[in-house]
């Protein structure tokens, strides 16, 4: 069933969803603009799973913001040619991930949109980034609401990087790939 699963805009789902894709900016790691959208995307399945996460956060005054959600293949290689370390940049394979529209990374948000505190900026590739670094109990208590959030609505974060969460049923997806401007 879900091999057949297309895509969705996740703000069709819940436009209180901010997007606000890094790799379409220079703003991101590689400081280069790594593809030409701006629209977030995911199997309908893994959006519709993100919707009932930001419903539940939405409910305690809270938001999410989503960084990047489908990331082609082309787009892949051009983060792992910068930064070939698997344990934070997965190499190019169409059958993994982002790269067919099952993950995630993002953070948590107030009503307003400012970004809560949390261990480490986005795409910090240090031990920082890691769900075993030790939080002050301000950045726990964000992390524990978003990660509370995500698994209930069927993730699982990523040990490496606090922002990235896959969907629990990835592995029933096959590949799949889409041009997010159509969406
Ligand atoms: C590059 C970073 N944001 C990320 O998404 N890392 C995981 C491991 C990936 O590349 O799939």
């Amino acid at each position: 069933m879900h091999d057949q699963t297309g895509f969705t805009n996740i703000q069709t789902l819940d436009p209180s969803i901010i997007v606000d894709l890094r790799y379409a900016t220079t703003h991101n790691f590689t400081h280069q603009v790594i593809y030409d959208f701006t629209t977030a995307i995911a199997r309908t399945g893994t959006a519709e799973k993100l919707a009932r996460a930001s419903a539940a956060l939405r409910t305690q005054g809270y938001r999410l913001k989503v960084w990047d959600a489908y990331r082609p293949v082309t787009a892949q290689k051009r983060l792992f040619d910068v930064y070939p370390d698997p344990s934070f940049v997965a190499p190019p394979n169409p059958n993994f991930s982002h790269q067919k529209g099952v993950t995630f990374d993002l953070t948590l948000c107030d009503q307003a949109g400012r970004e809560l505190e949390m261990q480490s900026a986005f795409d910090d590739f240090s031990e920082r980034a890691h769900r075993t670094f030790p939080r002050t109990p301000t950045q726990e208590a964000h992390y524990q609401l978003l990660d509370q959030a995500m698994t209930q609505a069927g993730f699982v974060g990523y040990d490496n990087e606090w922002w990235d969460y896959r969907d629990a049923d990835m592995d029933a997806y096959q590949p799949l790939a889409a041009d997010p401007n159509d969406f």
